[in-house]
């Protein structure tokens, strides 16, 4: 046989060519779908200005929710693409592209971005905040929203709510005679740590070693969760050990104290008539749905972490808003004061009818969502948005901030006008429950807050009494509120809010 007739022999037999076609069509299959993930990313608008490793970055500035709301108008007004660092990350700044994600493609967009401070802090993203979609998520977000947070439950606290709200206005009562400012900001800190305290820990949070221990852990998870951090946008830099030390330290500290916690609800029994705190409701689905202590202990850090902040920044964006508009002012307390109260607290029944509060309440979260990025999402699939094929694995952020100051869906979108939500008006039927694409503060879809109604019933017995017990005026001399913002875990305003009270006649 001369050798052509061998090679032809050799490589032309069936199995060869067999072969050869399959090899073939593997190779034509990568070089698609990698041009397809790189024609997709090209696709989406994306700012020009890229530097090496950083990516986008630069751009972004110390206010990151008003840096991307400046960059999406130049660039991608619905979604564009940015890298932050090492990731490439989707910006979503309008209410028909938050729709989309939130509420069309919703089952794709519900995970979140693997993080180190997850893996490290909440031992394998195992709190609900930070688990990736699935199993075990749907699990833990059903234990929060069928046992934990529930109406019932929620309308179960209210003696201790009224508690917590009654020492607070003791301790104005007392600078209104001595004629002192009260520092707004320190007040609506504490009343949330103390309601959340109260509803996660109950019967011990009173002791002060604790609340202290908790207060400290708190601001320490803070740092680690706060702003576009180093593990956010170099994951893999991240999981070299930088910074992971810090982070297991920090986890370290909460499992000494969440085990002490726990084990004294086991120990000690509950009284009668004691209502089931959120940690006895754990401890009692523990074995219905097989967690481990180090679950629960990631789950009550959750709720602490959640539920604390976000509060306390929308009461005092509030009060400062009322502080800086009069008229508003006088309106709600002419609201608050139509009421006559036999007990000198306002009660959940008595706010429940009154428009102007929530009017206050929802354009205050219009101007100022205590989370103006949300938490991040991660896409687990392809799919199109607003005619742009975003590719599975992208980081989202949706700017909510940037979406609630939308020049087209709001009039006068920069100020502070209550009046838009009262009936009759244009947004009369607008609401911050994850319907109305244009009011997101608490996000919309499966990865939906599940503590607003906590969150709201803390806000109005505490704005509404403050408001109907006293007048509030600005201390002598000052030049005005200041409404400069910090950026951190959430944004908030850097300085602290002094008003002075008056104790108000009502006749
Ligand atoms: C003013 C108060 C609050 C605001 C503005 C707020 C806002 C938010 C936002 C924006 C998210 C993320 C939504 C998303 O990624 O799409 C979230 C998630 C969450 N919030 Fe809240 N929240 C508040 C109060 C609370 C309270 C009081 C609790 C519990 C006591 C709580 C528990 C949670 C939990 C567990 C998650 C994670 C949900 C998940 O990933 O499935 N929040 N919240």
């Amino acid at each position: 046989m001369n050798l052509e007739v061998a090679f032809l022999h050799e490589y032309a037999s069936p199995r060869a060519l067999v072969v050869a076609v399959v090899l073939v069509l593997v190779a034509v299959h990568l070089a698609r779908s990698t041009s397809r993930a790189e024609r997709l990313r090209r696709k989406l608008p994306c700012p020009r200005f890229t530097l090496p490793v950083i990516g986008h970055l630069h751009l972004i500035g110390s206010l990151p929710h008003v840096g991307l709301r400046d960059l999406a108008r130049k660039h991608g007004p619905d979604v564009m693409l940015l890298r932050l660092g090492a990731v490439p990350t989707l910006i979503v700044s309008s209410p028909s592209a938050a729709r989309a994600v939130l509420r069309t493609h919703d089952h794709v967009f519900a995970s979140r971005p693997d993080t180190v401070v997850g893996d490290i802090l909440f031992v394998g993203s195992t709190n609900v905040g930070h688990s990736p979609y699935g199993e075990y998520w749907r699990q833990v977000r059903k234990i929060i929203t069928t046992h934990v947070l529930t109406a019932k439950k929620i309308r179960a606290n209210l003696p201790y709510r009224e508690q917590e709200a009654r020492l607070a206005l003791a301790s104005v009562r007392e600078a209104a005679a001595a004629g002192t400012a009260v520092d707004l900001t320190h007040l609506f800190s504490h009343f949330a740590h103390d309601m959340v305290s109260q509803a996660v820990a109950g019967r011990i949070h009173r002791e002060d070693r604790w609340g202290k221990l908790f207060h400290d852990l708190f601001v320490g998870n803070g740092q680690l969760l706060g702003g576009f951090n180093l593990d956010d946008c170099f994951p893999s830099l991240a999981r070299l050990g930088i910074g992971s030390a810090n982070i297991a330290k920090q986890r370290k500290r909460w499992d000494d104290l969440l085990d002490e916690v726990i084990d004294r609800h086991t120990s000690t029994p509950m009284e009668k008539g004691d209502e089931p705190d959120f940690i006895d409701v754990m401890l009692s689905v523990q074995d219905e749905y097989k967690l481990t202590r180090n679950n629960i202990k990631s789950i009550l850090m959750d709720m602490f972490q959640a539920g604390t902040d976000t509060t306390f920044i929308w009461l005092d964006y509030a009060m400062a808003e009322l502080a800086r508009a009069p008229q508003v002012m006088a309106k709600l307390q002419a609201e608050v004061r139509r009421c006559s109260t036999t007990n000198q607290l306002l009660t959940q029944e008595d706010l429940s009818s009154m428009s102007y509060l929530k009017a206050v309440m929802k354009e205050t979260m219009r101007l100022h969502p205590p989370g103006p990025l949300l938490l991040p999402h991660a896409s687990i699939a392809d799919c199109e948005v607003e005619g742009y094929v975003v590719p599975a694995g992208t980081r989202v952020i949706i700017n909510v901030w940037a979406i609630g100051r939308h020049a087209s869906s709001w009039e006068r979108a920069e100020e502070f006008v209550p009046e838009r939500f009262l009936e009759g008006s244009v947004d009369a039927n607008s609401d911050f429950y994850g319907n109305d694409f244009r009011l997101l503060p608490f996000g919309s879809g499966r990865r939906m807050c599940p503590g607003i109604n906590f969150a709201t019933l803390t806000f109005e017995i505490i704005l509404a009494n403050l408001i109907y017990h006293f007048d509030w005026e600005l201390p002598e001399g000052s030049p005005g509120v200041d409404m400069t913002e910090a950026f951190g875990m959430d944004v908030h305003r850097k300085e602290n809010l002094l008003l002075v009270p008056r104790v108000a006649k009502i006749v």
